[in-house]
């Protein structure tokens, strides 16, 4: 199958990389020894079954999880041992966990809300809405960059369910990761709203890496320069969609018999 991922001249350097990453749950192994690196400016699907590991590698990313065994370096730095919050203020930030919408809030102002944050105004909170008008630029820039211009006055509460998804890409770009995890983007979305995600992804990896878990093999073809297929805690293959789903280990563990 042809890929049609983003066309980028930005050096694909390694920005996130693990080794011998490995996480224990008493007798079990969840994830078994993954190397993995993350490139800048590329989209990385990390796919397998379920219970394939994906959540537990995407935990262990973001610290959110220690690792049993391995090293994680972000952006040149070993953060193996570092906090969570920390990782996610050098740039390595998940999608749908540290931003949030807040559904009473127009559009506009949770992208307001969200860019707080990088500009150490979140603990001015006595502050009135007003004050955030300077941000008002920022936001309209990253509502215009998602498709929500036209919704910025619309309370979040009233969105389709795809431009809620939408909105909290949105937050979560307001944090400017260096490099964004999405799992699961595309879950419960029909096609219109796939392939408005799908163009904001591949847009968004123009400046920084993705790694999203997926589970929808068409956006993986579409999208994805580079696949890693996980099988019970190991990485059974990897390298791109066409080379990964022709592989016979991957169609027997994962993709059937099926063209994705
Ligand atoms: N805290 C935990 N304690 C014990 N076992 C766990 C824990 N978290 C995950 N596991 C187990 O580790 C394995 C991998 O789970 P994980 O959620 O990472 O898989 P996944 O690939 O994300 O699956 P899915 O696609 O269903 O979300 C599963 O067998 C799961 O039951």
């Amino acid at each position: 199958m042809a890929i049609n991922a983003v066309q980028t001249h930005e050096e694909p350097r390694v920005v996130l990389s693990a080794r011998g990453l490995t996480k224990v749950f008493g007798a079990f192994a969840a994830v078994k020894d993954v190397d993995l690196d993350v490139h800048h400016a590329r989209v990385h699907a990390l796919i397998g079954p379920n219970g394939a590991g994906k959540t537990t590698v995407f935990n262990l990313l973001t610290k959110f999880l220690q690792p049993s065994a391995g090293t994680i370096n972000l952006l040149g730095t070993d953060i193996t041992n570092t906090a969570p919050d920390k990782v996610a203020r050098m740039g390595l930030v998940r999608s749908f966990q540290i931003s949030a919408v807040f559904p009473h809030l127009t559009v506009l102002d949770n992208v307001r809300v969200a860019l707080q944050r990088p500009n150490n105004l979140a603990t001015q909170f006595w502050l009135p809405m007003s004050s955030l008008d300077r941000l008002n630029q920022r936001a309209e820039e990253l509502l215009a960059a998602v498709g929500l211009a036209d919704a910025r006055n619309t309370v979040a509460a009233d969105l389709s369910y795809g431009r809620k998804r939408v909105l909290e890409i949105a937050t979560t770009l307001a944090l400017d990761p260096k490099v964004l995890l999405l799992d699961e983007p595309m879950a419960g979305m029909g096609q219109e709203d796939i392939s408005t995600v799908s163009g904001i992804i591949r847009n968004v990896a123009k400046e920084r890496a993705v790694l999203m878990v997926e589970h929808n093999l068409s956006v993986v073809a579409d999208i994805c320069h580079h696949v890693t297929v996980l099988q019970r805690g190991e990485i059974l293959a990897e390298g791109d969609y066409a080379t990964v789903s022709q592989d016979p280990r991957v169609r027997t563990a994962y993709m059937g018999t099926e063209e994705a």
